[in-house]
């Protein structure tokens, strides 16, 4: 399937505001992908179906994450978390994606994770930072664009978070160990 019509069959399934944010997420993850030398092409195929599961059934979602040996751990977070795993398992069978690296920016773009690909930390940051979004300290995250995707991807983790952590949600383990590897990094580049 093209991208045109994956856009078509994401617009026919997403009310209009959730397909204005995916066309946001869209023009932004081209948009680093440009800046940062990771394929356009395959930033916009997980841009245009990450979200591609966010409305679908909750019952469904959870046979899918059991039928298809996904991560238990997601059972006991919050549903909102299903959407991203479930969403790369509708662009491989549904979508005919193929490409790991495209359907691991689908899978891991809500929670984050450990040692993510250029690729995934694109989308990851896209759907952040898109110019929908209005919370406050967007445009600074928008900003260290300019300091580099690992910058980026850093503040941005740490972001949601913050934020998570400010309304007492629970934060699931895999963007905890993202920050982390981030700090680690840094710290062995110092040594
Ligand atoms: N890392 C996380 N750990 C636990 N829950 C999360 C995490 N990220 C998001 N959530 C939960 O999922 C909800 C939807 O997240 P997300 O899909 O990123 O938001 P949006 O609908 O704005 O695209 C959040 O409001 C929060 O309740």
């Amino acid at each position: 399937m093209d991208h045109n019509q994956m856009l078509q069959t994401v617009k026919e399934r997403l009310p209009e505001k959730r397909y204005i944010h995916v066309l946001g997420v869209v023009d932004t993850a081209v948009d680093l992908a440009k800046k940062f030398f990771v394929s356009e092409s395959k930033a916009k195929t997980a841009a245009i179906l990450h979200d591609i599961a966010k409305f679908s059934d909750r019952d469904w979602m959870k046979s899918i994450i059991v039928s298809e040996n996904m991560d238990p751990l997601l059972l006991e977070y919050h549903a909102e978390l299903w959407h991203a795993p479930v969403g790369a398992y509708l662009a491989k069978t549904e979508f005919g994606v193929e490409d790991e690296d495209v359907l691991n920016a689908i899978r891991y773009h809500t929670t984050g994770r450990e040692n993510m690909s250029d690729l995934e930390k694109v989308v990851y940051i896209a759907d952040l930072v898109e110019p929908n979004r209005k919370f406050s300290g967007v445009e600074e995250l928008r900003q260290l664009k300019e300091q580099g995707l690992d910058v980026m991807m850093e503040a941005s983790v740490k972001h949601s978070i913050e934020f998570l952590e400010s309304k007492n949600q629970p934060v699931f383990p895999d963007s905890l160990k993202c920050f982390k590897y981030f700090v680690q990094q840094k710290g062995k580049v110092k040594e």
